[in-house]
This record gives structure tokens, C-alpha cells and sequence, in this order.
């Protein structure tokens, strides 16, 4: 692939942020080509560690780190906030951006070729490495993710609507193919890991009981089920397809608030979404409502076409 100076100029892009998005971008291209080599290239998918988190660590999650982090000290980002850290970064100390990231989303899928991403959310920086990140979702001034699928492409929001971006093999430029994407309000897709059945609380479970029920049950249709178990692909699919994802708290130690980690998942999803004309809520409450607590803190996320989050709220109002 060609390589460009900047491989994402577009008026869209904030002009303070540009040089970050632009940074991000060529670390994305350069990971594109890396995973599209797949076992051509070095090995991606083997263990090589556990994260903060408590997360098996592959390869790729590293590599991943390593290069955005590099790539992202030449710019105005002070603090760096990663999955694969255990604690906040200083990058540039006269930096005027806090970046939280999910370097590689979706890890379990590297080995099959399944479509990965990246995940980012950016506040203004405070003094405070930590503070800077703990705080509403509504305070982010970006929100995007990356798919390494079929596509390259990028979603991002400042606030003003979602874009999309699709790269461009043939030139190395990401270029905008949707300056504001819409969430299709019908859809018949639901994507949840179902094997979690037994242990979903009563309002989850009514839910997806009466989604399976079909056509003859309360909610009157026949729907298909989805679970890529890669965050950034069920996000695309939504923003383009529309439908519902249910990542709940459940009753396995440890998961009470569910898998997704709030700083660099669920809050910039929810962002995206929102911004797509969607709704994302912990299944009662607006996430961009919502801060983490600590960095890796985990939050129950519901998200997708609004008639349907309602619904789930809908659920956990009756059993109450
Ligand atoms: O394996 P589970 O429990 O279904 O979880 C799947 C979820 O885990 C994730 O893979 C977590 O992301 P990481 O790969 O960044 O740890 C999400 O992308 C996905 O939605
Ligand atoms: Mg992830
Ligand atoms: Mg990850």
C-alpha cells in the first residue's frame, strides 16, 4: 500500500485533534497489512501474558500497544491510557489530550480470521493522569474504532454526528464514504453470548426468552441472532444494519458488571452510537451519563437501535 503524510485529511477532522487521528490512522494501516499477512507474517494469535485486566495477552494485543503508544508520543497526547497498561502513561507532558485504548479488540479472533479493531476514546487532558479519564462519558471530545475486516474502516465522532471511513488500498488514504451514519431503527438481530443463559439476571433473561420466542411471543417477530465476539464488528454491523447488543452483569465472580471495560470500550462505543442516532445505556441508565470508577472498571452495556434499549429498560423497570 502506498504510503501517504496523512493518511486521513478531511474538514470534519477537528484541527486540534488532526495530528492525533492522523497518528492513530497510520499505526492502523501499518496493523492492517500486519494482519492481512496473517501466518505469512510473524505469529499474532500465541499467549504471551495476562493483563491488567486479568486478560490472556496474544501477540498482537502487545505489538499493537507498542506501536500506538510510540506513534502517539510524537503528538499533543499527554496521558495514555491502555488496555495493556496497568496504569495511566505520560506521552507529551505539554500535551492537551487524555487517549484511553483498546489497541486490539475482539483478540480471540486473530487466529480466524475474523474480523478485530481497535477502540478509542480522547478527553482534554487534566493534571491528574487518572482524573483525566474518570469522569462522564458525555465529557469526551472523540469517540472511534478501527475494523480490520474486509474492509479498513473508521468510525469517529467529535461530537457532531458519526463518520465513516473506508480505506482506500490504493492510495493509503482513508477516505469518507458517510458523514452521518444512522442507526436503521428495525432490525431483527439481537447479539448476546448466549452461553451466559444461566447466568443473566431475571430482566436479561425475560428479554431474550421473549426475543427467541418469535413471531407468536410478546415481541411479535422472528428474529436472527448475532455474536461475532468482537466488539468493533457487532458495532459496525449495528450502525449499519441496526438491531441490539446486550453485554450484561452476570452471576460469575468477577463478572457482575458484565465483560467491557468502561474508559476504552463501552464509553466510546456509546458515544459513536448516540452520535448514529442510537441509545446505549448499562440496561436502565444512559451510559454517556456514567464515569468509571477505576481504569480497567468494567460496565454492563446495552446498545443499539432505541426502540429496542428502551425495551430492555422496559424489562428492568418490570422486575423490579
Ligand atoms: O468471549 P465473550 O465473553 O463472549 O466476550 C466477547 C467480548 O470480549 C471482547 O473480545 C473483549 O475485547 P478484547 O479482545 O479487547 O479483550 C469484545 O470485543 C467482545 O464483545
Ligand atoms: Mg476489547
Ligand atoms: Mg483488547
Amino acid at each position: 500500500m502506498p504510503e501517504t503524510a496523512n493518511p486521513l485529511s478531511n474538514p470534519l477532522i477537528p484541527a486540534d485533534l488532526a495530528p492525533v487521528m492522523s497518528a492513530l490512522c497510520k499505526v492502523a494501516i501499518d496493523l492492517a497489512g500486519i494482519i492481512a499477512r496473517g501466518p505469512l507474517g510473524q505469529s499474532l494469535g500465541h499467549e504471551v501474558g495476562e493483563n491488567a485486566g486479568g486478560d490472556g495477552q496474544k501477540a498482537l494485543d502487545v505489538l499493537a500497544d507498542d506501536m500506538f503508544e510510540a506513534a502517539l508520543r510524537q503528538t499533543s497526547v499527554r496521558w495514555y491510557a491502555s488496555e495493556e497498561q496497568e496504569t495511566v502513561l505520560p506521552l507529551n507532558p505539554a500535551g492537551r489530550y487524555a487517549l484511553a485504548i483498546d489497541p486490539l479488540d475482539g483478540s480471540s479472533n486473530i487466529d480466524v480470521n475474523v474480523s478485530i479493531g481497535t477502540i478509542f476514546s480522547i478527553f482534554e487532558a487534566r493534571d491528574a493522569a487518572e482524573d483525566s479519564f474518570l469522569r462522564p462519558a458525555s465529557e469526551q471530545v472523540a469517540g472511534g474504532y478501527v475494523i480490520y475486516g474486509p474492509q479498513c474502516c473508521l468510525a469517529v465522532t467529535f461530537g457532531k454526528g458519526t463518520l465513516m471511513f473506508v480505506l482506500d488500498p490504493a492510495t493509503g488514504r482513508f477516505e469518507l464514504v458517510n458523514d452521518a451514519m444512522q442507526t436503521p431503527g428495525a432490525s431483527k438481530e439481537y447479539a448476546i453470548n448466549a452461553s451466559n443463559h444461566r447466568h443473566w439476571d431475571p430482566a436479561i433473561r425475560a428479554y431474550i426468552e421473549d426475543c427467541q420466542a418469535g413471531k407468536t411471543g410478546p415481541h411479535g417477530q422472528d428474529s436472527n441472532m448475532r455474536w461475532v465476539a468482537s466488539l468493533v464488528a457487532e458495532t459496525h454491523r449495528i450502525l449499519t444494519r441496526g438491531g441490539i447488543f446486550l453485554y450484561p452483569g452476570d452471576a460469575r465472580p468477577g463478572y457482575e458488571k458484565g465483560r467491557l471495560r468502561m474508559v476504552y470500550e463501552v464509553a466510546p462505543i456509546a458515544f459513536l452510537v448516540e452520535q448514529a442516532g442510537g441509545l446505549a445505556t448499562d440496561g436502565r441508565t444512559p451510559i454517556m451519563d456514567l464515569a468509571a470508577d477505576a481504569l480497567h472498571a468494567r460496565s454492563p452495556l446495552v446498545f443499539g437501535s432505541p426502540d429496542k434499549v428502551r425495551q430492555v429498560a422496559g424489562y428492568y423497570d418490570k422486575a423490579r
